[in-house]
């Protein structure tokens, strides 16, 4: 299916956020390796999160579900002996899941979406992996994937955080169950550190005990930990407001989003500022960001790594900015559903943006005037760039056509019925 976006003079109204997808997969994952039931309220519902949903039940965990939460039994250290798992696209729920998988004799990690998840590069959680002892065949790093538990144990491990963050997490959930102590060493840099920060505080919630430094790069794990059954309720989603919030900037507008939390450890929060610091005319008070969008933009340098998943949005919110932008710190965008860089840069350009790369760096000369639009756009599997695309869209003088805009459902199915409320004009179209 594609999106037509066509040129939207004013959006205004209300929308209460989705629910956070990095919440709601650790939420999910803690429950499921917890031995009691555990209850989550206002879980996300996107094909990411349904993929750990899918993916726990497959290994033993019993789910009951109504409209307002989720109520999982989990299997605590022993998943039921499967042979197969899928999970879709989503990069998050693979690299957890690959630690769990150490546990069962043999698991196969399949490749259902060979241009997207299947290009990514897994190689130093699967080197992490085989210090630990597991059996791992892979093809050069990428799916798919089959771990073996073979002689699989804690102890001293070492994992780069050059590339992703979530390899780090993903030891963090498996490493307090093991019968040994363990002790990690971040290697290089880490980046999306922020996130790391989430894995902590949901493993404090369910009861697990980790000795972290401050800056992230070394952690002492006691073994023979067990996950506490519990209550968690999932917050607002930052990421995806991102998109709302920028789509709000660029046009003139009167939106107010409910459900953000201003002190929440999502890293995309600092949107918010990204967008002040742009000269955008908002309130956050009391988890509800107010803009008042329209007015003239101006250009900022802004460190990417701090909102990752957020970066997408704020570049096509500033190429209506006066002035040069400048996303720095962000070469890891290169390693996700696309190539975050080239990939998007070249559907920007297309639209009529101005953009330049360099290997970690975003630059947009902003054109305050409009971009000329009246393209076809190639989605590239990637939600984030149909989203901002459509940002963009908002303000082109001729519409622009996303191709294949359903991949938008990996992490915010609503997001243009959310777009429409509010007055934009955009229009699915049957291929
Ligand atoms: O841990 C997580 O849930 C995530 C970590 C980030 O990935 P990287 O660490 O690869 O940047 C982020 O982009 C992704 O959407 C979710
Ligand atoms: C990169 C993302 O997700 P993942 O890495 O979990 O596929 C994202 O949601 O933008």
């Amino acid at each position: 299916m594609d999106v037509i976006v066509r040129p939207t003079a004013r959006l205004s109204g209300e929308i209460q956020a989705l629910s956070s997808k990095n919440y709601t997969t650790r939420y999910l994952l803690v429950a499921a390796l917890a031995e009691g039931t555990s209850t989550i309220y206002y879980p996300a519902h996107s094909e990411d999160s349904d993929a750990m949903r899918r993916c726990i039940r497959d290994l033993g965990a019993v789910i009951e579900e109504d409209q307002e939460k989720i109520v999982i039994t989990g299997f605590g250290k022993k998943p039921s002996d499967v042979r197969e798992l899928n999970v879709g696209n989503a990069g998050a729920v693979l690299r957890f899941l690959m630690s769990v998988a150490a546990l069962s004799p043999e698991i196969k990690f399949v490749n259902t979406y060979p241009e997207s998840l299947g290009k990514r590069p897994h190689d130093d959680l699967i080197e992490a992996l085989q210090q630990m002892g597991a059996e791992v065949e892979h093809q050069s790093g990428k799916l798919p994937i089959t771990i073996r538990k073979k002689a699989f144990q804690g102890g001293k491990i070492r994992v780069s955080g050059s590339v992703s963050s979530q390899y780090l997490s993903s030891l963090l959930f498996i490493t307090p169950l093991l019968e040994e102590d363990s002790e990690i060493e971040v290697l290089h840099d880490l980046k999306s550190k922020v996130v790391v920060g989430q894995t902590l505080e949901v493993l404090e919630q369910a009861g697990i005990h980790i000795e972290a430094s401050s800056d992230l790069m070394h952690f002492k794990i006691p073994g023979r930990q067990s996950y506490q059954a519990k209550e968690y309720t999932v917050q607002g989603d930052y990421p995806g407001s991102a998109a709302i919030l920028a789509a709000a900037a660029v046009v003139e507008s009167d939106v107010t989003v409910y459900r953000l939390e201003e002190h929440s450890k999502q890293g995309e929060r600092a949107v918010v500022d990204v967008l002040k610091a742009m000269g955008v005319d908002l309130t956050h008070q009391n988890g509800v960001v107010h803009v008042r969008g329209g007015k003239p933009m101006k250009a900022g340098e802004f460190d990417g790594d701090e909102f990752t998943d957020g970066v997408l949005a704020m570049v096509a919110a500033s190429v209506f900015a006066e002035g040069t932008s400048r996303f720095y710190n962000v070469e890891n965008l290169r390693y996700k559903e696309c190539d975050r860089i080239t990939d998007y840069l070249n559907e920007l350009r297309k639209a009529g943006a101005r953009v330049e790369e360099r290997q970690s760096e975003i630059i947009v000369h902003g054109r305050p005037e409009g971009i000329e639009g009246g393209v076809e756009i190639n989605a590239h599997f990637d939600h984030r760039v149909i989203m901002s695309l459509t940002v963009a869209g908002l303000r082109a003088k001729q519409p622009i056509r996303i191709k294949d805009a359903q991949h938008v459902a990996k992490s915010y199915p609503q997001y243009f019925d959310h777009l429409k409320a509010l007055g934009a004009d955009v229009e699915w179209i049957e291929q």
